[in-house]
């Protein structure tokens, strides 16, 4: 059995979503892929192609695991354990899973998000249970906190539930209508800058040590608020850039973001960082006026440049 789970752009919110503010999120075409088949033996097998990294682990073992002392596989094991613990079943058969992805890691694009949903869904219909999405996302979502220490469920719900989602106090609701409508004909550029040093775990706990993060949460929020009631790119866009300086202000930023920000800005309607920050990616609302201009500056960066479409 194979399973294909898409990605996620968080257009505005980040940080702020995981103490509650809002937050606007869209799930993207770029996948991840897994793969689950049943092997002779009580043995679990994981293989990270991307990563080239293997792991066999005895199946009694998966339900009592430290998920954090398994490095690259943290994600996917804690998925696989909370899925058999939610379950309450005794696997007896075991398996192998091979995880195979398009999503650049760890650059904000919700790769650990997309592995998670992927191996709950894979699992859960191994043992040929049929999980609910409010089901898979819940699971998720404690997935993403456990090995985090603090999350959202942004990437989790977004990634469960397609579409684009308004997130806050860690609740969801679906866009849809007008505000859907205007955000279909935005033509938005994912641009990989560079890599990142740092993972989303480590981001989230060095900016809730930020003192004055409350203040910048709100002013975000408001540029939220702003930009559900516009439906004019030039203004969306400079509100994105108006997150991204806020973003700066939780020292999140690198110079190279910025300057792919500043070459969003000048070629673009409006760009920002999009997820946990430290390096990753850019997100940029294209003028398609000066679309041309924008790609050749951008070629000059050594940046990976995703057209990506909304999944719904
Ligand atoms: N293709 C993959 N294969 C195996 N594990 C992956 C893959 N993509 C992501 N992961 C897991 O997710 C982690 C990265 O998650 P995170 O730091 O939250 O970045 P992101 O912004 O991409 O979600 C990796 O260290 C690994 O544990
Ligand atoms: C920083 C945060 O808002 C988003 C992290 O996204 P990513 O793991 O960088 O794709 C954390 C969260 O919402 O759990
Ligand atoms: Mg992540």
């Amino acid at each position: 059995m194979i399973i294909e789970t898409p990605s996620k752009v968080i257009l505005f919110g980040e940080h702020a979503v995981v103490y509650g503010y809002r937050a606007i999120s869209m799930a993207i075409d770029l996948t991840s892929t897994i793969e689950i088949r049943d092997i002779d033996g009580n043995e679990i097998i994981l293989n990270l192609n991307d990563l080239n990294k293997s792991l066999r682990l005895n199946l009694n073992e998966i339900k009592n695991i430290n998920p954090n002392n398994f490095g690259d596989f943290k994600y996917c094991l804690c998925a696989i354990k909370n899925t058999i613990n939610y379950l309450n079943i005794e696997p007896k058969t075991g398996f192998e899973i091979n995880i195979s992805s398009k999503i650049p890691i760890s650059c904000g694009l919700g790769s650990s998000a997309s592995i998670t949903i992927g191996t709950i869904r894979t699992v859960s219909k191994f043992y040929n249970k049929q999980l609910k999405d409010d089901e898979i996302a819940k699971l998720g979502y404690m997935v993403e906190k456990e090995i985090q220490g603090k999350a959202s469920i942004t990437d989790t719900s977004t990634i469960t539930y397609k579409g684009i989602l308004e997130i806050k106090n860690n609740k969801f609701k679906k866009i849809e209508g007008k505000f859907e409508e205007f955000l279909k004909s935005c033509k938005f550029l994912i641009v990989y800058a560079e890599k990142r040093k740092k993972k989303t775990a480590e981001l989230v706990n060095e900016v809730a040590k930020i003192e004055n993060k409350d203040e910048i949460f709100k002013k975000i929020d408001k540029i939220i608020e702003n930009s559900l009631k516009t439906d004019n790119k030039e203004d969306f866009g400079k509100l994105m850039t108006k997150n991204h300086e806020l973003l700066k202000k939780l020292n999140i930023s690198t110079p190279k973001l910025d300057k792919v920000v500043d070459i969003g800005n000048r070629f673009g309607f409006g760009a920002k960082l999009t997820g946990a920050g430290g390096g990753g990616c850019v997100i940029i609302l294209v003028n398609e006026e000066k679309e041309k201009e924008l790609l050749k500056e951008l070629n000059k960066e050594n940046v990976k440049i995703f057209k990506c479409k909304m999944i719904n």
